[in-house]
């Protein structure tokens, strides 16, 4: 049987009702195959069936007291993946969607993005089904305090250093760190998206957004165009979201759409920015509330989209981000995106891409930015943040995203010039996963079976 064929089926037996991770690993495995073709040291050192085993994971009990005095309990997760190019590095996500094979897909992304961005980082994924929507403050105190109880004991600066993702943003990483120094007394770069005033970086909050605006800038760039004057449709309301919007408005991009998880926003006078970060970031409510103050604006809900169809891949657009979760962009919606002109998708968002809908966007070889690249802005402006806390300084916002530019730059170049190397120019999905794994695979050779 062809070897990646018997390693998906090897990974459905062995690690069961996984399909968001054997959907990553085959898609990795299968644009590796003129690799493993050229370079028989891949196969010879079994790195295939070493690489899709994590090496360590952690699954804990996180129990917490709710504000009735009720006693609730969470799974908690942290998937310490590859380590062969630097510490663990890597996200938490707190939603009620999480799974074991969610953070194992996640975490299995996190390797070849971290290889990706040229910086000394392994990969790692964690979070718990744990559901921050409606939970108090001190609710949400309690129970990251109790998550770090545990996780606390197998994390460290140069160990591995967790970060936000869906469901933890600043207020999260605040309580999760005031728990690891009560714990252990270490005032040290442990986490990362922490706010300013205590160890965070700024530019942070803004990275993974503009990174994958500069990405897609990058991509234009490369054919004679540009996303000055462009109509991007965007979906998610989170970080990732608004700090794309943000970015694109900057630069002279038209972003007209947002969503969550109830629905979506069509503002063709262009998202009111101010309004949305107000509802988001500090009021933390539903998008609704955004039609009510903002007259141009259209609400609909789920239940109105077009069968078998996100709604707002329908809004006609020349740039489209996704920015919101997993498989949230199919087969039918890549069609109709493409209908309708769209000639850049550049992906905030994990994986955001069924397998349909990026096999429609490679064959119609529009300029197409798969998420462990055009989302790796966050990651490496994390590493930056840690790079701060090591020498206890902190650099200014233009020096931080100048970096990050420059990190964008980088690995659009490396992702197109291993695409042009293996005879697909236009393949940037082909020349990320290359490229990433290239990295990581000589360096476990290098460190021997272990
Ligand atoms: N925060 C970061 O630095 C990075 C985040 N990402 C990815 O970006 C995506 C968004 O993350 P953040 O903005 O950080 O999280 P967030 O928690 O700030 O926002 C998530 C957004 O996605 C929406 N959402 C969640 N599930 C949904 C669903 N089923 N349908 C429609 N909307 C849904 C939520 O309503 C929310 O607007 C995720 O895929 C995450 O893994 C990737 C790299 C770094
Ligand atoms: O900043 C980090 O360490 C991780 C960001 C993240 O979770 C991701 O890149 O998906």
């Amino acid at each position: 049987m062809p070897y990646v064929a018997k390693t998906i089926d090897y990974l459905k037996v062995s690690s069961p009702a996984q399909d968001e991770f054997y959907q990553a690993a085959e898609e990795v495995l299968n644009s590796l195959r003129p690799l493993f073709e050229r370079e028989k040291k891949y196969l010879k050192h079994n790195i295939i069936d070493r690489i899709v085993e994590p090496e360590r994971q952690i699954f804990f009990r996180v129990a917490w007291l709710d504000d009735a005095g009720e006693v609730r309990v969470n799974k908690g997760y942290r998937i310490q993946f590859n380590s062969a190019v630097g510490p663990y590095k890597g996200g938490l996500r707190f939603h009620p969607s999480v799974t074991a094979g969610t953070i194992k897909f996640l975490g299995f992304e996190q390797i070849f993005k971290n290889s990706l961005s040229g910086l000394a980082i392994g990969g790692a994924k964690g979070g718990s089904n744990f559901d921050p929507k409606g939970k108090s403050d001190n609710e949400i105190m309690r129970f990251c305090q109790s998550f770090m109880n545990e996780l606390y004991r197998h994390i460290g600066s140069t160990i591995d250093v967790p970060a936000g993702d869906i469901g933890v943003g600043g207020r999260e990483i605040g309580y999760l760190y005031g728990q690891y120094k009560r714990l252990t007394g270490h005032y040290e770069g442990v986490l990362t998206g922490k706010k300013v005033n205590w160890g965070g970086s700024l530019a942070r909050t803004e990275a993974t957004g503009y990174g994958a605006v500069y990405f897609a800038e990058n991509m234009l760039h490369a054919h004679g165009d540009s996303l000055t004057g462009k109509v991007c449709t965007v979906s998610g309301s989170g970080n990732v979201a608004i700090y794309t919007i943000e970015k694109l408005q900057q630069l002279g991009a038209k972003a007209v759409t947002v969503s969550d998880s109830q629905g979506m926003i069509y503002d063709p006078e262009g998202i009111d920015l101010a309004l949305l970060k107000d509802i988001k970031e500090v009021r933390r409510e539903r998008l609704t509330a955004y039609t009510a103050e903002r007259k141009s604006a259209k609400y609909t809900p789920v239940s109105e989209y077009p069968k078998g169809q996100n709604g707002v891949w329908t809004v006609p657009c020349q740039a489209a981000f996704p920015s919101a979760t997993q498989n949230e962009l199919n087969g039918k919606d890549a069609d109709t995106l493409l209908k309708n002109g769209c000639l850049c998708v550049s992906e905030g968002a994990n994986m955001p891409s069924t397998h349909e809908a990026m096999q429609r966007f490679l064959a119609a070889k529009i300029c197409y930015g798969p998420g462990k690249a055009a989302n790796a802005g966050g990651v490496s402006t994390s590493q930056l943040e840690m790079s701060q806390n090591a020498s206890m300084q902190q650099w200014r916002f233009e020096e931080v995203d100048t970096k990050l530019q420059g990190i964008m730059r980088g690995i659009f170049r490396i992702s197109s010039e291993t695409a042009k190397e293996f005879g697909e120019p236009h393949n940037l999905v082909l020349g990320a996963n290359i490229a990433g794994f290239r990295k990581v695979a000589d360096s476990m050779i290098d460190q021997g079976v272990v």
